[in-house]
């Protein structure tokens, strides 16, 4: 590591103690920025890192709701403002117990340069609560959204601050925080994506995620004359990135054999074809059960508890659950068991022990920030088609979506190839969602 970049860094961790997540995702921008900031006069000496890794503003606050047997619930809520350089703050809600300022700031920090490739006006922002979805009826979760919204609605709107799903969030919390938003502010306005099909959300946008990834794990392996075709892909998850993930890679001639959540890994050797996983979706989006439950219809599949699927021989990986779920330790069992591709569903599943053993072995792989852009961009198509107030066919978002998959990739391209034509994705996707934001930065004086 360059003298620059670890006096930046010990800074940066002096001014956010016990934040490890957030330092971890700055430090993998800093690696590969600050060289670009030394090779380009133009971003010199004009504090632009030093700025963007200070949120513009953060919101926390009480949450104080009334469980179904009548006892008071206090939860804390938050909303990151990172970075509103090339649009309204935009990203997702995450309802975990494990949320805390670390996690949303590097959620915050990530979603800046993600929502820049995208080719879209929107800016970074990420918000949650250490709220258990989990276990909880639908009342419940219904009061807490209302809740929470009661005073996020003061601090967002459709032209400053738009956000949508994450973990723990789909679209029964979205709906609910709309309705809340609403009855407040007398206001029917995009201010949230995600939405039911029924009150302006977009087709395409629950698929968006888990497609993109394949869309974008597909293009890297077009650059090796390769395909999805035949391939055994691995999956981490279970929820809305994995499920959709599973479903394009199968479209596209794969064959999935894990899918997983926080207990545990089914393997289903034979595939889980589109049957299967309708099976998988009721069991987690219906009947919020476990994955383990897979085996009660499909009793030649096995579940391994407490593991995750890395240990399986796989061609391609498809990170889907969560941050730091693949160590360096699973990172060179993929290798080593011919594993060439690894293209993140998750927001920084990878650590960053794992991605320099991809990386050395020259590996097909992608960080989330540009593989599950998918999502957030077609967040942006829906803030599009509210504007417009119009909707688009499945067909229309699905190509728009294809479209921006491969303008990101290009981008990637373009500013992670090095002198021996192989594609360092994570460098690509930094310098490429640096550059507009920053030039964006530029122009708008200091600020
Ligand atoms: N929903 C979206 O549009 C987008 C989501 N993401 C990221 O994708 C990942 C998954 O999000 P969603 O599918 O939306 O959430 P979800 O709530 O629908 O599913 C989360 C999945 O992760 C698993 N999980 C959670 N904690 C875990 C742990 N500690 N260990 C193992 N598995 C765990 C859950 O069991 C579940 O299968 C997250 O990293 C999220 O930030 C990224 C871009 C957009
Ligand atoms: O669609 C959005 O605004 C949120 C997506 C998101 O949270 C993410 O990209 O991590």
């Amino acid at each position: 590591m360059s003298q620059s970049i670890a006096t930046f860094i010990e800074s940066v961790a002096k001014k956010n103690p016990n934040e490890p997540e957030f330092l971890q995702a700055v430090m993998e921008v800093a690696e590969t920025v600050i060289p670009f900031i030394e090779e380009n006069k133009k971003y010199q000496n004009k504090m632009l890192l030093e700025r963007m890794v200070e949120s513009d503003r953060i919101i926390i606050f009480r949450v104080v709701w009334i469980d179904d047997i009548g006892k008071t619930q206090v939860n804390r809520g938050y909303r990151i403002q990172m970075n509103s350089a090339i649009g309204p703050y935009k990203g997702g809600i995450r309802f975990h117990p494990s949320v805390n300022l670390s996690i949303l700031k590097f959620l915050a920090f990530e979603q800046t340069f993600k929502n820049s490739l995208t080719t879209l006006p929107m800016g970074g922002g990420k918000g949650g609560a250490d709220f258990d979805p989990k276990g909880k009826s639908d009342n419940e979760v219904m009061r807490f959204c209302q809740a929470f919204m009661t005073e996020l609605s003061k601090h967002i709107g459709s032209n400053t601050d738009v956000p949508a799903g994450d973990i723990g969030v789909g679209g029964r919390e979205v709906g609910y925080m709309f309705g809340q938003y609403k009855r407040l502010r007398n206001e029917f306005t995009g201010v949230l994506t995600g939405k039911g099909i029924s009150f302006g959300g977009s087709l395409v946008r629950p698929e968006a995620t888990g497609y993109g990834n394949v869309y974008f794990a597909n293009s890297m392996l077009v650059t090796k004359g390769d395909s999805f075709s035949g391939k055994t892909v691995v999956v981490s998850g279970s929820g809305n990135v994995a499920q959709y993930a599973v479903e394009k890679a199968t479209q596209l001639g794969g064959k999935v054999v894990t899918m997983s959540d926080s207990a545990g890994y089914i393997y289903d050797a034979d595939g889980i074809d589109a049957t299967k996983l309708t099976y998988i979706m009721e069991i987690k989006n219906e009947l919020r059960g476990r994955i383990s439950d897979y085996l009660n219809k499909y009793p030649n599949a096995k579940y391994f508890a407490g593991k995750r699927p890395w240990e399986v021989k796989c061609d391609i990986a498809l990170p889907c659950a969560t941050q730091n779920e693949l160590n360096q330790e699973e990172a060179k069992m993929l290798v080593a068991n011919g594993c060439i591709c690894v293209s993140e569903g998750a927001n920084m599943p990878t650590t960053p022990e794992a991605v320099h053993v991809f990386q050395k072995a020259k590996l097909l792989f992608a960080p989330g920030k540009a593989s599950n852009a998918g999502g957030v961009a077609t967040s942006g198509l829906e803030m599009s088609q509210n504007s417009l107030r119009l909707s688009w066919s499945s067909e229309e978002v699905d190509e728009r979506l294809k479209g921006i998959m491969l303008a990101i990739h290009a981008s990637c391209v373009k500013y992670g190839t090095d002198q021996s034509g192989y594609v360092d994705y994570v460098k690509g996707a930094n310098i490429a969602g640096f550059v507009k934001v920053a030039d964006a930065m530029l122009a708008q004086g200091v600020v």
